[in-house]
């Protein structure tokens, strides 16, 4: 189940404010410009699965974001519990980052946690299968699989170049929850 917790951006020891409908999820997200949808993930594919698989699959809602929405680039990030370079890879997204564009996701298996830091506040989303989220430009966030991770996300950007981070050298990420791995993904 998808799940949104809003902390204040001081204390993230305080109890957050959680939401779990959809529906709640996409209105608070929308009031700080965030876009949450739910998408139609129904094609048969399995963490761990090619990115030519996920993206053949998928041929069409690709083709319909890039060309009613401009995206230049697709790649897919598709991860499952044994990956050898699980720690690694975890590791690139944990720190607090920008991008210079929207950064749109597709969760077409799996989860995984973007946290949001907007204003005073600290947004954590737990995406989930069929859930797309696009996080605008220049948004403050950073993302967890957790150590065990389980999921792929088909990426759109409109840079032809792909994923490009600008750290912003803060520790926050290291005061707010890190994501727990799945339940049945722990054996
Ligand atoms: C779920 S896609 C991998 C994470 C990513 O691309 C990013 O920029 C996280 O902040
Ligand atoms: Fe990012
Ligand atoms: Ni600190």
């Amino acid at each position: 189940m998808s799940r949104l917790r809003i902390f204040n951006a001081e204390q993230p020891q305080t109890p957050p404010s959680i939401h779990q409908e959809h529906a709640d999820i996409a209105r608070e997200l929308a009031k700080v410009g965030v876009r949450f949808e739910q998408w139609e993930a129904n094609q048969p594919l399995a963490p761990g699965a090619s990115q030519e698989e996920v993206i053949a699959a998928y041929r069409s809602d690709i083709d319909r974001l890039m060309r009613e929405e401009g995206y230049q680039a697709v790649d897919v990030i598709s991860l499952k519990p044994d990956h050898p370079d699980r720690a690694a890879l975890r590791q690139k997204f944990l720190s607090e980052h920008t991008h210079s564009e929207d950064e749109v996701r597709f969760f077409v298996a799996g989860a995984g946690q973007f946290t949001l830091h907007i204003g005073d506040a600290v947004y954590d989303v737990l995406c989930e299968q069929g859930d797309l989220i696009g996080v605008p430009d220049g948004t403050r966030h950073w993302f967890d699989m957790s150590e065990a991770p389980y999921f792929v996300a088909i990426r759109l950007f409109t840079n032809k170049d792909g994923w490009v981070a600008n750290f912003t050298g803060s520790d926050i990420a290291q005061h707010f929850p890190r994501m727990q791995p799945l339940a049945f993904t722990a054996a």
